[in-house]
């Protein structure tokens, strides 16, 4: 039995805003932010959880307060007593009643909800003895089903359809694990397209990029159409015509502005245009991905949670289902919302990046091929050069592909020195600006 005697919540932030990366049309200085949460526990090898949620900068103390205000839920009580059903540990965590009615699951209590799940998940696969995708991969199709909160999406997808999207896949598990050792799972980057960044950097990263083996490149767009012309020009010019270019707009226009943007930006030939509005308006995405087509809309950094990823599905609203690995419940929702884009046929194309993003991600788009959409086809992760010195378990990217990760546990774990230096306010970083 492994119990879970305290939390320690860190406030961590990094000054990305000074270099501007990061930057985007609504969010044009980022400091790169995680709200993180340490699980301690008896065990005789003094394993931890670990797990964060991502945010910006102001605000992370927010999402702090939330992690304290949730410690009665894990504290005192064993890892076995959640793993037995994980399911029934996450409605327990988005359960509390008196929490719950900060969200429901939705905003800051529903982002540490992302971090604390996934801190569970951590421990549990460290104290496995795997990376968490292998946890997962090694799972029976019924010990996945129960994972699984299932409230609010059975007109989408029941435990029964589940497990057979599952049990379909069962038996070839292993020829996607061994591709994936071999080739790892494609990633797409961002790292040249930040809005803040000068044309020249634009067009030097844009060489890298190509040089490092990525066929896939994100421009932020939504500012100014004049620059947006131009930087796409300058890509375009850099990458030719072979390489998809992606756009990603970050909420900044209206509807009818979404639809007559893309009607210019079109001759650039986007594969997709990201967050063209409100992350909330279903029905807005709707009209511009009937009007923008063939260009696919994709969303989900800022989705809130299951429910509205169901209707951006069943409205036809995306053609690109992005999930992020925090911004809803961590591990067992994003669990549900990949079993519906396989049902909906819609390729899942993660958010990452931030701080900690690639490292979680990756895991779950390799379940995703694993064990649920068996696809690789049109199917990229995000991938971004930032801070990833901070993690003991960075990822590692060869040939414009993510490399599947051999370390126990979920990869978020940030070295002690990190936390120490970066904590806000009073780490040395903080002290000396
Ligand atoms: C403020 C952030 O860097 C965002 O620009 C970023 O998450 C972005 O939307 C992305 O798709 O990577
Ligand atoms: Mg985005």
């Amino acid at each position: 039995m492994v119990t879970i005697t305290d939390i320690e919540v860190r406030d961590i932030r990094f000054p990305t805003s000074a270099t501007l990366d990061g930057s985007d049309a609504m969010n044009p200085d980022p400091d790169y932010s995680a709200a993180y949460i340490i699980l301690k526990t008896d065990h005789p090898l003094h394993y931890e959880g670990h797990g964060l949620t991502f945010t910006i900068g102001r605000g992370n103390e927010v999402c702090v307060a939330a992690l304290k205000a949730m410690s009665h839920l894990v504290v005192g009580k064993t890892l076995e007593s959640f793993t037995a059903n994980m399911g029934e540990f996450w409605k327990m965590v988005t359960g509390d009643s008196q929490l719950r009615w900060l969200g429901p699951e939705k905003g800051v209590v529903h982002l540490a909800t992302g971090a604390l799940v996934n801190a569970v998940w951590d421990l549990y696969a460290k104290t496995e003895g795997k990376p968490l995708w292998k946890l997962l991969a090694d799972m029976t199709p019924e010990e996945l089903v129960s994972c699984i909160d299932f409230t609010y999406i059975t007109d989408a997808i029941t435990p029964e359809e589940a497990l057979e999207i599952f049990k379909k896949l069962e038996s070839t598990k292993q020829d996607r694990i061994n591709r994936l050792l071999k080739d790892g799972y494609p990633a797409y980057t961002t790292s040249a397209g930040w809005l803040g960044y000068s044309d020249e950097k634009v067009r030097r990263l844009c060489g890298e990029a190509m040089s490092e083996g990525f066929k896939h490149v994100k421009m932020k767009v939504g500012a100014n159409l004049e620059d947006d012309m131009r930087r796409a020009e300058i890509i375009r010019e850099e990458i030719g015509e072979d390489l998809k270019l992606m756009m990603d707009a970050n909420q900044k226009w209206d509807v009818g502005e979404a639809i007559d943007k893309m009607e210019q930006l079109k001759k650039f030939n986007p594969w997709w245009i990201e967050e063209p509005t409100s992350p909330d308006d279903v029905l807005g995405h709707a009209a511009i991905a009937k009007a923008v087509a063939p260009i696919k809309v994709a969303t989900g950094e800022h989705c809130q949670n299951r429910v509205v990823f169901k209707q951006l599905m069943q409205a036809n609203a995306f053609g690109v289902c992005q999930i992020d690995s925090c911004r809803v419940g961590g591990v067992n929702e994003n669990l549900a919302i990949l079993l519906m884009a396989a049902k909906f046929k819609i390729p899942v194309c993660p958010h990452a990046g931030g701080v900690g993003l690639c490292e979680y991600v990756q895991h779950l788009s390799m379940v995703d091929y694993i064990c649920i959409s068996g696809e690789l086809e049109d199917r990229v992760i995000e991938y971004v050069d930032h801070l990833h010195e901070h993690f003991l378990d960075p990822v590692t990217i060869r040939n414009g592909a993510y490399m599947p990760p051999k370390l126990p546990g979920y990869s978020i774990q940030m070295h002690g020195t990190t936390l120490e230096d970066y904590e806000f306010p009073k780490g040395k970083i903080w002290n000396n600006s």
